[in-house]
């Protein structure tokens, strides 16, 4: 690949790597390495072949880019496409954190939910993950990605940074994946050469000490705040790093590192950052640091006054309408908005109505049914779950072109006949719901989601399985 890099950005690069500038050039003109991971919670023992991303258990190389539009695995979140180098995050949280422990977690930039959906993964089931979106548009993205996930414990806001002050001592970690001027993307993304410029470096740098600054109050004193860029130059990163240094009472904190993952070290001023070049690791440009708020980490006394909840559960009807549609029903709470049911984990209910009180919750745990009368109506993130009780449905298995034209929204016909609603699934792992009407199947795929473009003669291979 022929790219023309900016004077100034070839500079600074000199200056930063010296006589290592050579290689790195010569690898960004490569091609991009292409990664996924997995969804072990909808794919458990699944064995891949293919070689793993060297600081993950879940993360893998693909040998070249499929069209992943044609993989119905996807739409089913069995896994989700995420650059190597950004899964360094498993790390991080293994590292510093109790990931036994239930933990309140806010993924500030999430869209479109790589770390998020990561993260989901890392925590335990205890836990409660704000995954939050400035951008509305991009916040509707980042709770399709969550839904698909189906993991049940997230509350999706739209929410900007400062809104989060309304959370004092909120949270036990923050992961802030900051928008920055993309340098680590130059290969994958020309327009990010196009965009760079010295004044817009300078402009990321202030618009990410403000970001910090708006949300440092909302983390626990004693919590971890894991900072990231896709770019190299130190002011976004490290000099960012210092700054808050000088402003607040943190530590930085170390990581272990294989010395065969060739991730560089980077110090300034006290602070220990994590950079990915090219030419060292196979993946992305990409920096990470993580810091530890000073203080102890207990939690701060709860208020002794008899709360107004803002969340309204559903009443005893409904509640045994649903419960069988989940697993371990007992662990949930069951709330109702209107017509629509949906269940969170139980011990997180006080702290996501704290979340609803205060900010922009544009989705919550897992929306199960629509009320209808006497009626019920499953909704698609319940098909999506992962915990979703099969058994309470009539479940078709799909081949790869049934599953793909059902996620076409096109009529299907199956050969059977009845009245009720079916799970359509493909390789075991549910895509959505169709009803059975006589001998009519009626497609209830979300038609906002379903795949645009025409099916080629020939399917494509599946990328996992
Ligand atoms: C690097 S991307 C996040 C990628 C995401 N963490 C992932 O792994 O998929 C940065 C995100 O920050 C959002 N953003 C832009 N301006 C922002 C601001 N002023 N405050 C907070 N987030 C902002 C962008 O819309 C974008 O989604």
């Amino acid at each position: 690949m022929n790219m023309q890099l900016p004077n100034t950005f070839t500079e600074r690069m000199q200056r930063l790597l010296a006589q290592d500038y050579r290689a790195f050039e010569e690898a960004l003109a490569q091609p991009a390495p292409v990664s996924i991971r997995i969804n072990r919670a909808k794919v458990p023992g699944l064995s891949v072949n293919l070689p793993l991303v060297p600081w993950t258990t879940s993360g893998f190389y693909l040998p070249e880019r499929p069209l992943f539009t044609l993989d119905p695995l996807i739409h089913a979140g069995a896994y989700y496409v995420q650059e190597a180098s950004s899964m360094f995050l498993e790390q991080a949280f293994k590292q510093t954190c109790d990931l036994s422990q239930p933990l309140q977690v806010l993924d500030l930039c999430g869209a479109p939910g790589g770390k998020s959906t990561h993260i989901a993964s890392l925590l335990s089931a205890g836990s409660l993950l704000v995954s939050n979106e400035v951008i509305r548009s991009r916040a509707n993205i980042l709770a399709e990605n969550i839904t698909k996930w189906g993991s049940g414990n997230v509350l999706v806001t739209s929410n900007d940074p400062r809104d989060f002050g309304k959370l004092p001592s909120f949270f036990d970690v923050m992961v802030i994946d900051a928008p920055c001027s993309g340098e680590g993307m130059f290969r994958k993304d020309p327009q990010a050469i196009e965009e760079w410029s010295e004044e817009n470096v300078n402009l990321c740098a202030l618009r990410q000490q403000r970001i910090l600054m708006d949300v440092w109050d909302a983390l626990k004193p004693g919590g971890m705040l894991v900072y990231s860029t896709c770019t190299w130059n130190e002011q976004e990163n490290e000099e960012n790093m210092a700054w808050l240094a000088a402003q607040e009472q943190i530590e930085s904190v170390q990581l272990e590192l294989q010395p065969e993952w060739g991730i560089v070290p980077a110090q300034l001023n006290g602070i220990t950052g994590y950079r990915f070049y090219p030419h060292k690791v196979n993946g992305e440009g990409f920096f990470m640091a993580v810091m530890r708020k000073a203080g102890g980490t207990e939690s701060s006394p709860k208020s002794s006054r008899k709360k107004k909840y803002k969340l309204t559960t559903a009443g005893k009807k409904e509640r045994e309408l649903v419960q069988n549609w989940f697993q371990k029903p007992e662990e949930y709470e069951w709330l109702q908005y209107g017509e629509i049911l949906s269940a969170i984990p139980a011990n997180l209910f006080e702290a996501a109505d704290e979340v609803y009180q205060k900010l922009y919750v544009i989705y919550a745990g897992t929306e199960i049914a629509e009320v209808k009368g006497k009626k019920l109506k499953p909704l698609h993130p319940l098909a999506l779950s992962q915990h979703l009780n099969k058994k309470a449905f009539a479940v078709v298995d799909l081949d790869m072109e049934q599953a793909l034209r059902y996620l076409r929204k096109e009529d299907i016909n199956l050969g059977s006949s009845g009245n009720e609603w079916l799970l359509l699934q493909y390789q075991n792992i549910p895509l959505g719901w169709a009803k059975q009407v006589g001998n009519r199947i009626n497609n209830y795929f979300p038609k906002e989601w379903r795949i645009r473009m025409d099916l080629p003669q020939e399917l494509p291979q599946g990328v996992i399985a």
